[in-house]
């Protein structure tokens, strides 16, 4: 039972502090809404202590050396081998040694109030917090609770896993010790990333891959030519197999992965990086009649659907809509927005591409990964446009054969660059470009594609030359045919 004292009223309660939660507490904030914060245990989230900005912190430098082989006289001056210790040392300033006072402090300096333990709906407009020391406090929200608490890796259940400790996420961002040999199981973003980055930190790296490809997220030749990459800086890539069992019978020794087709691959350590689960098993959704341990399903305010008076938000994540930390920042500046107006009484505007709509979520997501060659995409690829029932135009083009500025920024530069076309509209789809140096590219095709800029406009927008950016002209010319 709780007592009265132990209860506080705020205008939102956020449980979870993640970077979705404290841009949610930010953005209500600024609307002159009262916030509490809950977070369980670091106040940043994955993102900032096992995800995002480890794995990119650990990357650069091998992006760096890898990119610099790549040009003539620079390559001469690359010796030797990469320093594990410095870059581990990069990783862990960017973590800030896995301490969040910085980000906790950060909360209170916006005016939110941070109150540490594990939340848990306690009915609506209710949660209850269960702190270290078992204390339970009660916080009620008069405009809105959001529930931002993320997803933890997936485990499979395998004979012999729980004997062969497998790395996830955590393990793959916060070691300093590098493996002889690291097996890598998934093909998705964490497990190519991954795969680069501890190749180049120096282990011995098999990636297994269930699928045909890599990135089957993506257009097919983004998996293709990071399969290639990742071949060409020594990884063994291996799709379209599956892990059936591991053994690591003893316990300091090596770990064995057996695979579909009979093999064996021994390694020191493996990682499995399939995907995530939601956190959404023990945080009282029963209390308010929604099944626990679900994805939430949102409507494109972020609003969970089922629940009378729209007061239960879901953001990041948790809602599935796309699992990327500037995606769920988005997601939260619009509901924040919407929580802001609706506490003033003014109307939401529920057209698409409105302020209160995520419509982006939809038609122009952007992602990018950092592998060797980077692989950038946004909005649909050619074929999710074919299954939507779009009338489509693609067009392709090989970077290093047609843009001079991919030329000089590499040499003998590989990469390839695509343009889903709305035939109806004459707008753009999706884009995605696949090379070194590409990261920074991106944004302009997420500019025309959520801004639905015209065929006929982007002739207009002229690339600087001798730029990579010159791909744009090669992907209008290769379209006016
Ligand atoms: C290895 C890896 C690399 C990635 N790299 C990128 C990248 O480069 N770019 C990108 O956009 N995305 C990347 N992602 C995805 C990104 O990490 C997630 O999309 C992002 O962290 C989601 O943010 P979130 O706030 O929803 O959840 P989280 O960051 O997981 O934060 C949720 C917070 O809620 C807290 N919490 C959970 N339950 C409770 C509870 N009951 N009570 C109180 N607190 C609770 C947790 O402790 C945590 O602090 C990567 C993911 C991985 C695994
Ligand atoms: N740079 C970035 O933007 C970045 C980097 C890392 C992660 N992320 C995001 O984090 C999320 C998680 O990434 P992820 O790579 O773990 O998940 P994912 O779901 O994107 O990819 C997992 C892969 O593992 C495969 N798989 C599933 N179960 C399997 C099994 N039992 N055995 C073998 N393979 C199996 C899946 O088919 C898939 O190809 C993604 O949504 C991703 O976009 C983003």
């Amino acid at each position: 039972m709780t007592s009265a004292e132990e209860t506080q009223e705020f205008d939102v309660v956020v449980i979870g502090a993640g970077p979705i939660g404290q841009t949610l507490a930010d953005r209500a904030r600024a609307g002159g809404l009262t916030v509490a914060v809950v977070e369980r245990e670091l106040v940043g989230g994955e993102c900032s202590y096992w995800a995002c900005i480890p794995s990119k912190a650990m990357l650069r430098p091998v992006v760096a050396i890898a990119e610099a082989t790549e040009v003539d006289g620079a390559r001469e001056a690359v010796t030797g081998s990469i320093d594990a210790k410095g870059v581990f040392g990069r990783r862990d300033r960017y973590v800030t040694g896995w301490d969040d006072s910085g980000q906790a402090d950060w909360v209170g300096s916006i005016g939110a109030t941070l109150i540490r333990g594990h939340g848990r709906l306690d009915g609506p407009r209710r949660v209850a917090v269960t702190t270290a020391d078992d204390r339970v406090l009660v916080l009620t929200a008069r405009q809105a609770v959001a529930i931002c608490t993320g997803s933890i890796a997936a485990a499979p259940d395998l004979p012999g896993i729980a004997e062969a400790r497998p790395w996830t996420n955590r393990h793959a961002t916060d070691s300093s010790v590098v493996p002889g040999r690291l097996v890598v199981v998934g093909g998705g973003p964490v497990g190519v990333e991954m795969a680069t980055a501890w190749n180049g930190l120096g282990a011995e790296v098999t990636l297994i891959a269930r699928e045909h490809g890599l990135l089957t997220q993506m257009e097919p030749f983004a998996g293709e030519l990071v399969a290639e990459g990742l071949t060409v800086a020594g990884v063994t890539v291996r799709t379209a197999s599956i892990v059936e069992s591991l053994r690591r019978p003893v316990e300091a020794g090596p770990v064995t992965v057996a695979l579909d087709n009979g093999d064996r691959v021994e390694a020191d350590e493996v990682l499995f990086a399939i995907g995530r689960i939601p956190l959404t098993g023990d945080i009282g959704l029963e209390t308010v009649g929604l099944p626990s341990g679900t994805w939430l399903e949102v409507d494109d305010t972020c609003r969970v659907r089922g629940v009378d008076d729209g007061w239960l938000y879901a953001l990041g994540d948790v809602n599935h809509r796309a699992l990327l930390t500037h995606q769920g920042k988005y997601q939260a500046r619009i509901a924040g927005q919407a929580i802001v107006d609706q506490a003033a009484d003014r109307p939401l505007d529920l057209a698409s591409w409105g302020p209160h709509v995520t419509s982006a979520d939809a038609a122009a997501v952007p992602q990018v990964v950092f592998t060797t060659p980077e692989a950038a995409s946004v909005g649909r690829t050619a074929a999710r446009a074919e299954v939507d029932g779009f009338r489509t135009r693609v067009v392709d083009v090989e970077i290093g054969d047609v843009v001079v500025g991919a030329k000089l920024y590499a040499d003998g530069y590989r990469g390839r660059a695509r343009m889903v076309v709305d035939e109806d509209t004459r707008t753009l789809l999706g884009v995605t470009f696949v090379g070194p140096g590409v990261t920074e590219l991106l944004h302009s095709a997420t500019v025309a594609v959520a801004a639905q800029v015209s065929i006929d406009r982007l002739w207009h927008a002229v690339p600087s030359f001798p730029t990579i950016s010159e791909v744009w002209l090669r992907l209008l010319e290769a379209y006016r045919g």
